[in-house]
């Protein structure tokens, strides 16, 4: 991981912390109601209403600039212009977010989170698992399940740069799981992914949560990628979100109520849409 990954190094974790935090009552990883942020040239993404049950992938697609990995950043507690209602396997990430964000981890988030391309992946392993308070041998020993779920394994002797572009996505989410977390979240996870593969990187996103009874959520460049099961999100450039979930799969995002809770700017009605797709 280069300087610019963003997690300081906490103190050693024990060996309880290195079992995946309990879910929460409610089962669900992730609960938002009117998530939304603002900044000095207005709303940057939101209001955003999202429930997150384990083993479940979320994509979120809009434009250039409509906010996406500042929702990343958001729902992992991470972004602190945001307002709302936010509950991380069961931790309220805005009265808590430091608690919060110890339930989720980071793949990448633009050009400021990023796993250090020239190190091999032993190295990124090692270096990982010393970010993330895990001892090296727990690290290792994590790799080794992922890469069992994956079906694959990369010789570690590898450099990140020289991974095929699912490989990489898949090496950088195999990464920020070395530290058991419920929710993990990866930035333009399909670019430079063949179209033709695309498909098989978010059944592998989705084996992948198994580990931890866990949730992925990835931003993507293409608008089609959410695939059955999953939650889609659209940003649209009037920083609106319709969030509907896709057909075979019990609704996790339910229509916008307003939220007495959520103390978001009452004149920007929560508008997050839920609806079921069919195949049809
Ligand atoms: N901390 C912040 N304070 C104020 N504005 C911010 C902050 N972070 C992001 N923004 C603004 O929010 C908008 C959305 O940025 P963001 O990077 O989340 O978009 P994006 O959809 O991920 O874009 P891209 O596809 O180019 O990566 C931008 O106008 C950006 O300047």
């Amino acid at each position: 991981m280069s300087p610019r990954h963003a997690a300081a190094a906490p103190a050693t974790l024990s060996p309880s912390d290195l079992n995946a935090p309990d879910a929460s009552r409610s089962g669900l990883v992730l609960h938002a109601r009117g998530l939304t942020a603002s900044g000095s040239h207005g709303v940057i993404f939101g209001p955003v209403d999202l429930d997150l049950s384990p083993r479940q992938l979320t994509v979120i697609h809009g434009p250039k600039g409509t906010g996406k990995s500042a929702l990343l950043l958001a729902l992992t507690g991470r972004f602190r212009k945001t307002r709302g209602t936010l509950i991380i396997d069961g931790v309220d990430a805005i009265a808590d977010p430091y608690h919060a964000i110890r339930r989720t981890s980071v793949a990448t988030i633009g050009n400021y989170v990023q796993p250090e391309d020239r190190l091999t992946l032993a190295e990124s392993i090692a270096e990982r698992g010393y970010l993330d308070s895990v001892p090296l041998t727990h690290a290792e020993d994590r790799m080794r399940r992922i890469e069992e779920l994956v079906g694959y394994t990369i010789e570690r002797s590898t450099e990140l740069e020289q991974l095929t572009a699912m490989e990489h996505a898949i090496a950088s989410v195999a990464l920020a799981m070395i530290r058991p977390s419920k929710l993990i979240v990866i930035d333009d996870a399909d670019v430079m992914v063949p179209h033709a593969e695309q498909k098989e990187l978010f059944e592998i996103f989705l084996r992948m949560t198994e580990l931890d009874d866990s949730a992925i959520v990835a931003t993507t460049v293409d608008d089609d990628m959410a695939p059955p099961g999953s939650i889609d999100i659209a940003l649209p450039a009037r920083h609106r979100a319709k969030v509907h979930p896709i057909s075979g799969e019990q609704v996790a995002a339910s229509p916008a109520t307003p939220d007495a809770s959520a103390g978001g700017d009452p004149a920007h009605e929560p508008t997050t849409q839920a609806t079921e797709v069919t195949d049809s």
